[in-house]
């Protein structure tokens, strides 16, 4: 049995993993917390999934850490900044190691992958991504990383910068620029998570579409992760990519 904490367990991702774990026939739950005063009801446990906030997450990971805990992070806002915060305080607890996946849905990592494919073979790409209206943090990170991924992809094949005449604009009205990508987000009542990535060249374009209908959807991702986190050859991995093979 793999012992298993969770932090941000009354949340709407956290409450799910509470579930997971608990009706998974190879995961135990130690303890569910909210608050970081709560966090030594862990101890004991072999992974931690931490669906938090981004404020908080580092925090945690260096508790994690100290304590010789893995971690399966969910948390969104690891930019190159925090993730070099978190290298440094991995290389204080060698044999600790920590997944963090921008996006624990399957299909959203294939849209993810699709996307970096695509990439190379058009002009203008964008991203448009829908939320529902309590996410605290604008872009998310699934378009963050795959803002990332399209930026590798393009530059790898040399592409030319994306055409873009414009001249004249209100602040925002051409979204935020994430390594040389456009990333527009929608804050919507009644939707959970979706992204569109549009490409396009002359004549042609491409839009691939990603919809979470539920937040239980995350779940087989998070397992996953569990499951795997304690063997992965790296201390720190981010996305599920190596470990689905991709
Ligand atoms: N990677 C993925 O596949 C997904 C990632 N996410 C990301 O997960 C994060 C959480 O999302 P969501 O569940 O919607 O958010 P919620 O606000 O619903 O849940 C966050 C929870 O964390 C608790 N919390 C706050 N601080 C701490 C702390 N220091 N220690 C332990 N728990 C704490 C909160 O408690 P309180 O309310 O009392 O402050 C709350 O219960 C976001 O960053 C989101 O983007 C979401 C969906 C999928
Ligand atoms: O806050 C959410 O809900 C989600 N957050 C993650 C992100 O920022 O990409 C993953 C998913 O989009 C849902």
């Amino acid at each position: 049995m793999i012992k298993v904490g969770v932090f941000g367990a009354h949340g709407r991702m956290g409450s799910e993993v509470v579930k997971a774990v608990q009706e998974a026939a190879d995961t135990e739950l130690v303890a569910g917390i909210d608050a970081a005063g709560e966090r030594e009801k862990v101890r004991g446990a072999d992974v931690v999934v931490d669906f938090t906030h981004p404020e908080v997450v580092l925090d945690n990971l260096r508790w994690l850490a100290a304590n010789g805990i893995h971690a399966v992070v969910g948390t969104s806002g690891f930019d190159e900044r925090r993730l070099s915060e978190l290298r440094d305080i991995l290389a204080r607890h060698p044999g600790v190691n920590v997944l963090i996946a921008p996006n624990f849905g399957i299909a959203a990592v294939l849209m993810m992958n699709f996307a970096a494919k695509a990439a190379p073979y058009f002009e203008s790409t964008e991203i448009i991504e829908l939320h529902h209206p309590n996410k605290a943090d604008a872009p998310s990170g699934t378009a963050y990383r795959t803002a990332e991924l399209i930026s590798q992809a393009r530059a790898d094949a040399g592409a030319e910068p994306m055409p873009d005449a414009t001249t004249s604009e209100i602040d925002g009205a051409r979204g935020a620029d994430v390594a040389g990508v456009r990333v527009h987000a929608l804050r919507i009542q009644g939707m959970i998570a979706h992204q569109e990535v549009v490409f396009g060249t002359h004549g042609e374009t491409l839009t691939i579409r990603h919809d979470s209908m539920n937040r239980e959807s995350f779940m087989p991702g998070v397992l996953l992760g569990v499951r795997s986190v304690a063997g992965l050859p790296e201390q720190l991995t981010v996305g599920l990519e190596p470990i689905l093979g991709l």
